[in-house]
């Protein structure tokens, strides 16, 4: 599903106005989504529109007027006098044919629902003063709080909080999703989001070409891979993870089993003479291969029938990784960089960028955490400190001419060609030690099968998430791989492949 910015739901606005569909139309479609979910919240109890000057506050009129047409006791509170109104915003408060409070914040009472319409897509610039005031005393109130569009003080595109922010129980939004509603701590805010049809048509969206989409399997569906009854191992493909020294090969080992159970048809992990006792002891179906450093890895990798290769988790950071991951990039599998292959260059990106950009591989994919990124990417962090996750992340896909995916409970996905996605089904105990060496073997799983780089790492990122809900609470990351045929099971039944 497509995500869009303010500024595309503004041009969303604009064309469907254009195409014939009356702006004040699609703010009493918005009103009475929010007076639907309302009822819901509300029961029979007291409501208290809380309104801005702007047409989210316009959304709030129109609400009232719905409920209390349905029944409600309903007050409105509006920030400003009622004559400043404007617009479609001043129509709406006409049809509020009920008292309009003064801001006075003795007047929140105690409703049974506060709906939250003071700024939406609008706000832009810190919040100050009385909407300060009155978005403090919506939160120190109790009662649930329903949204409209966004939690007032949250910004649409970057998810940022603008000084402060009502913290709502649901939010309504239209026609799509906005970041906010997926990025942190925006998501956060939301509560539970519900997108409502408010009579925009989707042609809109053939204009307004959206970038952005959130990570869900409807958005990747037609690039799952799934085994072929004529098809046999070797056709989905050898994924080789490399190992680091004695000390350090369990990550390797957990990166290899998640390549496995994410479905690669052989897995491969390379290991260094003093560690092949440690890995062939604790291996079975993943198999073993000695590798004598940089040379001997690139003699590996003249076999192209080992088409993906995952570097980083255990691999230690110094000249020795470097040069392996300039052997890898030379030798053109897919690729994942991990973990240690990311840190190893903190000192000297730009020679890891001009090697990615002279390989012309398009499968490489960067799985960096945020301190990893930071690292890695920090003279363009210093220079724009107030980028959102998504710019972030976009402008380091841009920069390395590979996709980036940085990690997080809103992990984002982006493409040197613009695309990126978020995703929000991380749950938090996803965090422990291991579970991005099982991402990033997963990804490399997917990538032995042939799927192409961005999708494999948003599959990835998606099943890695649903396999945190499906161990639960407690998993450790040697869960992940275990669970995933749980995952996978559901997926086929999603999209009604026979198993
Ligand atoms: N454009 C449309 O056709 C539609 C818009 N809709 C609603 O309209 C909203 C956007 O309306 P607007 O563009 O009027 O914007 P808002 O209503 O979000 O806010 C704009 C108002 O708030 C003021 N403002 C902004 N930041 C402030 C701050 N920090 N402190 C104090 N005042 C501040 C602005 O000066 C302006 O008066 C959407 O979020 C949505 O709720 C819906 O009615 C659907 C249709
Ligand atoms: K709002």
């Amino acid at each position: 599903m497509e995500i869009l910015t303010t500024g595309e739901m503004e041009q969303a606005d604009r064309l469907a106005i254009a195409a014939g569909a009356p702006g004040f139309a699609l703010m009493l479609h918005a009103g009475q989504a929010v007076a639907d979910a309302a009822t819901d919240l509300a029961g029979q109890g007291p409501i208290l529109v809380a309104a801005g000057c702007g047409n989210n506050g316009g959304d709030g009129f129109v609400a009232a007027t719905e409920l209390a047409a349905r029944g409600h006791d309903v007050s409105v509170i509006l920030l400003c006098g009622r004559d400043s109104l404007k617009g479609d915003a001043a129509l709406a408060a006409k049809g509020w044919k009920g008292r309009v409070l003064p801001c006075d914040l003795s007047a929140l009472g105690s409703p049974a629902l506060i709906i939250d319409a003071l700024f939406g897509a609008g706000l832009n610039r810190p919040v100050t003063g009385d909407p300060q005031a009155m978005i403090e005393a919506i939160n120190a109130n109790g009662a649930p709080v329903l949204s409209v569009d966004l939690p007032s003080g949250i910004n649409g595109t970057t998810g940022a909080i603008m000084g402060v922010a009502v913290r709502a129980t649901e939010t309504v939004t239209f026609f799509r999703k906005k970041p906010a509603h997926l990025l942190l701590p925006g998501r956060i805010h939301c509560g539970r989001v519900r997108v409502a049809d408010i009579g925009i048509s989707d042609v809109v969206l053939d204009k307004i070409r959206p970038a952005t989409f959130e990570n869900i399997p409807d958005y990747w569906q037609g690039a799952f891979p799934v085994p072929r009854i004529d098809g046999h191992k070797y056709a989905r493909g050898h994924a080789v993870i490399v190992s680091g020294d004695l000390t350090s090969t369990g990550a390797a080992r957990l990166s290899a089993r998640g390549a496995l159970r994410a479905g690669a048809g052989l897995v491969s992990v390379l290991s260094p003479d003093d560690a092949l006792g440690a890995n062939t002891a604790s291996l079975t179906a993943v198999m073993v291969r000695r590798m004598n450093g940089a040379a001997g890895f690139a003699e590996i990798l003249t076999d192209r029938r080992l088409n993906a290769c995952v570097i980083g988790p255990g691999a230690g950071v110094g000249e020795e990784t470097r040069a392996l991951v300039l052997t890898a990039l030379a030798a053109k599998p897919a690729l994942v960089l991990d973990a240690d292959a990311l840190t190893s260059f903190a000192d000297l990106p730009a020679r890891l960028f001009e090697a990615i950009k002279e390989t012309g591989n398009t499968d490489i994919i960067l799985t960096p955490h945020e301190g990893e990124f930071r690292r890695l990417f920090s003279e363009m962090s210093n220079k724009h400190p107030l980028r959102s996750k998504l710019e972030r992340v976009r402008a380091a896909a841009g920069r390395s001419g590979a996709i980036v995916l940085l990690k997080g409970p809103d992990t984002v996905v982006a493409s040197p060609d613009g695309r990126a996605t978020i995703a929000a089904n991380a749950p938090p105990w996803l965090a422990t030690a291991g579970s991005g060496d099982v991402l990033s073997g997963m990804i490399g799983g997917l990538l032995a099968q042939g799927v192409p780089a961005f999708d494999a790492a948003c599959i990835g990122v998606w099943m890695h998430g649903e396999a945190g809900h499906e161990a639960g609470p407690g998993l450790i990351a040697e869960d992940l791989p275990e669970v995933l045929p749980a995952v996978l099971r559901r997926l086929y039944d999603r999209f009604g492949i026979d198993y």
